[in-house]
């Protein structure tokens, strides 16, 4: 059924990943649109559009109708961009952060959530995003369990990205009122980011957040961190199993995954396309 590709050279992977922890900085190639758009067409297709980049790899008779349901121009994508740049008049930056509900900002413009297991990658997925406004602080850490609150990013008037504390190994033991009263309660709340590892794909602590989400009902998008991480071997079996998953277990889930690597930004100029878009703030001229 799979069509494998020899194991390539994990050796660039590993000194820009040395440079990352050595520095703390998240590297800044393929950061913008425009430089992804001087790629080779083969590259800028791995980079832009991650799942779709998958399909060479598969047997022909696997259905990938799934992997095109998001799939915006790179005009579209290129419009999304401008959101995530900061100018005098348009502020992105950490707001506030809340352990509690009664303590979280009422904010009025639509918000998106990022949860996931501790350490899969949420905040280095929301650093990627803000790489275009450096001066935007978001903690990452190696060591499971770093964020321990509910973290609040305005974008300007467009919309607010919230950071939360992961789930399973050292989650903060108020985790569960916290996260849960905030997918239950916050009205404005547009899309909830469940994040899964690439590398080792759905986990049971995973499925259970996923039942909590078809429990209150609301609309969530599955997506796999670390993809640089795993050969295409394992990402298109990781792929496979949740898109199984996803069709026999799941309602309120969006049909594509969206894959993402923090490191070289791949899937990272889809998912700011796609958070504009959810978020009222990007037409697709395609569709
Ligand atoms: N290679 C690689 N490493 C990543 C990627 N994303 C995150 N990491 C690493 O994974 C570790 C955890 O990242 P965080 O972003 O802090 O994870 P988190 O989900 O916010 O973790 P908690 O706050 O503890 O729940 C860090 O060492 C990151 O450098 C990625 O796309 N590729
Ligand atoms: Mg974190």
């Amino acid at each position: 059924m799979l069509r494998l590709p020899k194991p390539r050279s994990l050796l660039r992977t590993n000194c820009l990943f040395q440079r990352y922890v050595a520095t703390g900085k998240i590297p800044t190639k393929n950061a913008s649109f425009s430089e992804v758009l001087q790629l080779q067409e083969k590259k800028l297709t791995g980079v832009t559009f991650p799942l779709q980049d998958l399909e060479k790899y598969l047997d022909p008779s696997v259905n990938t109708k799934s992997f095109y349901i998001f799939n915006p121009s790179c005009n579209d994508i290129y419009r999304a961009e401008a959101i995530f740049r900061p100018s005098d008049k348009h502020v992105i930056d950490y707001f506030t952060s809340a352990v509690r509900m009664d303590h979280a900002p009422q904010l009025l413009p639509p918000e998106v959530c990022f949860i996931g297991r501790s350490n899969v990658g949420k905040s280095s997925l929301l650093k990627a995003l803000f790489s275009l406004a450096p001066e935007v602080e978001v903690r990452v850490s190696k060591t499971p369990g770093h964020t321990r609150k509910m973290n609040f990013f305005k974008v300007g008037k467009y919309f607010t990205l919230v950071d939360m504390p992961g789930y399973g190994y050292r989650s903060p033991k108020d985790f569960v009122e916290m996260v849960e009263a905030y997918l239950q309660e916050r009205e404005n709340l547009k899309r909830t980011f469940l994040l899964v590892d690439g590398l080792v794909g759905i986990q049971p602590a995973d499925k259970i957040a996923v039942e909590m989400l078809e429990e209150f009902g609301i609309p969530y998008v599955l997506v796999l961190t670390k993809i640089d991480k795993a050969s295409k071997g394992i990402l298109i079996k990781n792929v496979i199993n949740i898109q199984d998953f996803m069709k026999k277990q799941t309602n309120g889930c969006f049909p594509q995954p969206f894959l993402v690597s923090s490191l070289h930004y791949h899937g990272v100029h889809l998912l700011r396309s796609f958070i504009a878009h959810v978020t009222g703030n990007l037409r697709l001229t395609t569709s």
